[in-house]
């Protein structure tokens, strides 16, 4: 399996060249439903990889700097009642449906019988409400996204976030995420389930001019482990940019692992290169 050098990193990672066996199920229990549906890869896994035509954007934690709001009003919420957040926690809600991560959250704190799903939802909104306006772009990736609009690369949006907070997380960047082909968000009706589902990337790419386009040409771009196994799911390539806080063990599905956008080189995927990559 080739080794990348990851500078940033500064120790190989693997590019996975073989396709992970589907359906592929996480190797760590990410809250996987009781008696999981198979989600059956939608694209032949032994295809050859197409070469990479589209690409599919993560929101939170991977072009905005968001995840940190939602912790730090969980960790608020958790001192009420004497309990601390972790990271293993941490890595079972991010990326999921609003409801589904609230669901996660009361049932492994132990607060069901005191805190419903949708009560805890009401007790962080008026803070998420207050943070998400300040939200700030993860290093690269105002560089990643005008680049892939310069060489006409079609690229869109798939966020577990709801319209309301996908509004307010990019109030101050409008003209960046306008560049955007389109925006699939966690209360889209046709997004039933949440990410590890397949569902938010299949309709992604569903919108694309000319869609569906084929799962094996699209490369999607993911910071969180549900994130990553709904891309497998959908049949895509996915290149993670991990919270460095996050146990490396949730890498394994990645077809690509890096510190940040700031690392990722186009030309691995057959993408146009930078015209100045030192930028
Ligand atoms: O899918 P993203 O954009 O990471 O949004 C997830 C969000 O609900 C917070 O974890
Ligand atoms: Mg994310």
């Amino acid at each position: 399996m080739p080794r990348l050098l990851c500078q940033r990193l500064a120790f190989p990672i693997p590019i996975a060249t073989s396709p992970i066996p589907f359906p592929y199920f996480p190797t760590k229990s990410l809250n996987f439903p009781k008696n999981p549906t198979p989600y059956l890869a939608m694209a032949n896994p032994s295809a050859a990889k197409a070469p990479i035509t589209h690409v599919i954007f993560d929101m939170d934690g991977l072009l905005l700097d968001t995840e940190k709001f939602y912790t730090e009003v969980q960790e608020i919420i958790l001192a009420r009642y004497n309990k601390t957040f972790d990271w293993a926690l941490k890595a079972k809600m991010m990326g999921k449906k609003a409801i589904e991560a609230a669901r996660v959250f009361v049932e492994d704190t132990g607060l069901s019988d005191s805190l419903t799903a949708e009560d805890f939802l009401v007790e962080r909104e008026a803070m998420l409400q207050k943070l998400f306006p300040t939200s700030e772009l993860m290093p690269g990736a105002s560089r990643l996204i005008r680049h892939l609009h310069a060489k006409a690369i079609p690229f869109c949006l798939a966020t577990g976030s709801n319209k309301r907070h996908f509004e307010l997380k990019t109030q101050s960047h409008h003209e960046l995420f306008s560049l955007m082909h389109h925006v699939v968000n966690g209360d889209d009706p046709e997004v039933k389930q949440g990410k590890p589902s397949p569902e938010i990337f299949l309709a992604a790419s569903k919108r694309f001019e000319g869609g569906p386009v084929d799962p094996n040409k699209c490369l999607v771009f993911e910071d969180a482990p549900s994130g990553v196994l709904a891309a497998k799911n959908a049949g895509m390539s996915v290149v993670m940019v991990p919270d460095p806080r996050l146990d490396s063990s949730f890498h394994d599905a990645a077809d690509q692992v890096l510190g940040s956008l700031l690392d990722f080189n186009p030309s691995d995927w057959g993408l146009p290169p930078f015209d100045n990559p030192a930028s």
